[in-house]
């Protein structure tokens, strides 16, 4: 064992196997609670992961949505490197719309799944085992009609017995498929365990030394990332896994702690991923900061405090010799603490060079844009952090930017009874209006005037606002979530006043709903 775990991949002997990165970030990812992105976040994600080096770049399901179709067509469009999937039902509609969505894609694959455990087979699907396989077959056959590279993903595969897996497997690689899933969809299966099914897998699959076994697992038990790495051990070729392990319920595994357990432990796994892994820091961070989660600070490899060391005798420790107490190397994962402080008094190179490290290379105009904003946030703090940087530069969701902007705010709380608030707002026409209401809060009244204002019926759903750097005049990033027309529909707006953040956030709804209103109008003439 290397004494110090700092193996790089050029370090690699020969009998290394490579692992492909199959990232389903923007679909198994975003379709969970609190995680959704619009078409101009996943685009900018799908760069990012890009240039982190995934494999595979699962951009969506094309069928689900409109919006879901049109943002895997983007993806395809733009992302030329890395291989573009859409998701399909075992439905030739489903099959047919993903072949659209991808197909100006310089590398694109269809990714069909259907569940083959006898409890989604009889109480979901309501097929028996035959109907399964054929469906299955069929669907694939279709699918490499359109596209030359098909994976089959048997849904629920931990608890489907393992003899029909290998039969469904079997069927599937004979239709064509090149990558077969076995995805632990619900979380209940144990390291020991998922290697012994793919070690059966690789004995009892016909024609399974012509495809890649890939793994997909969820954490609803907490084992998704040490199940991974179990398959991966057994002979798996692919791992399916998310940023920060967002996803369905409790998550999917973590992409950057298989990348790292895979580097850190090169001597058990002797495996390398294309994983730039100085990326994994910025990355996951340019995601936490799109969707406005938090990254829990013992969050492994990526969290503030995966390299920090507080106690005495750890820090005596490492100022001796680093490996004593650290694993990893932070640089390795992109994680470099700045010396620099960043303050009214700072110019353009050291704003620059600090978001470069930060992970954003910005173009002129917008770097000038972010330069403007720094220097006007730097007169009402005095010191600017990181997190303050990177919400300037991640910038506004261009649909959810104009035609409102807030000209005034007063909002007030009153001991034992309700708060009120007044705005007014400017629209890009000209229209000047100003309203007022009272609320179950001063964020509630904030939501009723601005809504009252631009005429339009919104409830309060769910507020949340969390600190993007350190000390009293830290910013705030406000994530609000409102009703509308059945409906969900979130913003998010940032300031060193929380109450300006939430209102900067129901603007971005409002401003959605307009942009929404304003295409269903121009389809309707268009249509006439
Ligand atoms: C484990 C996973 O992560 S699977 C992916 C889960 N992701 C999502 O569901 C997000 C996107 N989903 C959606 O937008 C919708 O569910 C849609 C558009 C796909 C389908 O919507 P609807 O047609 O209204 O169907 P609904 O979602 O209510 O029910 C699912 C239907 O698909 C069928 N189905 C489910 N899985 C499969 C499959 N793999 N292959 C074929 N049919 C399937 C179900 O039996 C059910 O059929 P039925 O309508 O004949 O009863
Ligand atoms: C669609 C499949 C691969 C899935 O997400 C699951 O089974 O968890
Ligand atoms: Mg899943």
């Amino acid at each position: 064992m290397n004494a110090e775990n700092t193996t790089t991949d050029s370090e690699a002997d020969v009998a290394e196997r490579r692992v492909l990165v199959f990232d389903t970030t923007l679909r198994d990812g975003e379709q969970s609670p609190g995680f959704s992105m619009s078409r101009a976040q996943k685009l900018r994600m799908a760069h990012a992961l890009e240039e982190l080096g995934v494999d595979v770049i699962e951009a969506g399901f094309p069928i689900a949505s409109d919006g879901d179709f049109e943002s895997v067509r983007a993806i395809a469009t733009e992302v030329r490197h890395a291989r573009i999937c859409g998701l399909a039902r075992a439905q030739v509609n489903d099959i047919e719309t993903a072949a659209r969505a991808l197909q100006p894609a310089a590398h694109a694959r269809i990714h069909i799944f259907l569940a083959t455990s006898p409890l989604h087979r009889e109480h979901k699907l309501g097929m028996s085992k035959q109907q399964v396989v054929d469906t299955a077959a069929s669907a694939i056959r279709r699918a490499c009609e359109l596209c030359d590279d098909v994976e089959f993903s048997a849904e629920d595969a931990i608890r489907t017995e393992p003899d029909y897996l290998a039969e469904v497997f079997s069927a599937a690689i004979q239709a064509g498929a090149r990558t077969l899933n076995t995805p632990d969809t619900v979380g209940y299966t144990t390291p020991a365990e998922m290697y012994e099914r793919i070690a059966y897998l690789r004995r009892h699959v016909r024609g399974v030394e012509q495809v890649v076994l890939s793994v997909h697992c969820h954490d609803d038990l907490g084992m998704s990332v040490a199940n991974s790495l179990a398959a991966i051990a057994a002979g798996a070729g692919q791992a399916e896994c998310t940023l920060l392990g967002i996803g369905e319920r409790a998550g999917n595994a973590s992409l950057e702690e298989i990348v790292m357990a895979l580097r850190t432990r090169h001597d058990l796994y002797r495996a390398r991923t294309g994983i730039r892994t100085e990326r994994l820091q910025p990355t996951a961070r340019l995601l936490a900061n799109l969707v406005g989660a938090t990254i829990p600070r013992n969050k492994a490899i990526v969290g503030e405090n995966a390299f920090a060391h507080e106690s005495g005798i750890h820090q005596h420790g490492v100022l001796k010799h680093r490996a004593t107490y650290e694993i990893m190397r932070p640089e390795d994962v992109g994680c470099a603490r700045s010396s620099l402080v960043l303050g009214k008094h700072s110019g353009r190179h050291a704003l620059r060079d600090r978001l470069k490290t930060l992970g954003y290379t910005l173009d002129e105009a917008a770097f000038e844009d972010v330069f403007a904003r720094f220097k006007a946030l730097c007169d009402r703090k005095k010191e600017v952090h990181d997190g303050d940087l990177e919400a300037l530069a991640v910038g506004r969701d261009p649909e959810a930017a104009g035609p409102w902007t807030l000209e005034h705010l007063h909002a007030a709380s009153h001991l034992g009874g309700s708060a009120s608030a007044s705005v007014r707002l400017l629209h890009e026409d000209g229209r000047r209006v100003s309203e007022a209401a009272i609320g179950d809060g001063p964020v509630d009244a904030v939501l009723r005037s601005v809504a009252r204002a631009v005429g339009c019926d919104l409830a309060l759903h769910e507020f949340s606002i969390r600190a993007l750097g350190e000390g009293g005049d830290a910013q705030g990033q406000a994530t609000l979530s409102a009703r509308h027309e059945n409906r969900n529909l979130t913003g998010r707006g940032v300031s060193t006043d929380i109450v300006e953040a939430a209102a900067l956030a129901v603007l971005e709804i409002v401003n959605r709903i307009e942009h929404s209103t304003q295409r269903v109008a121009t389809a309707l003439a268009a249509n006439h």
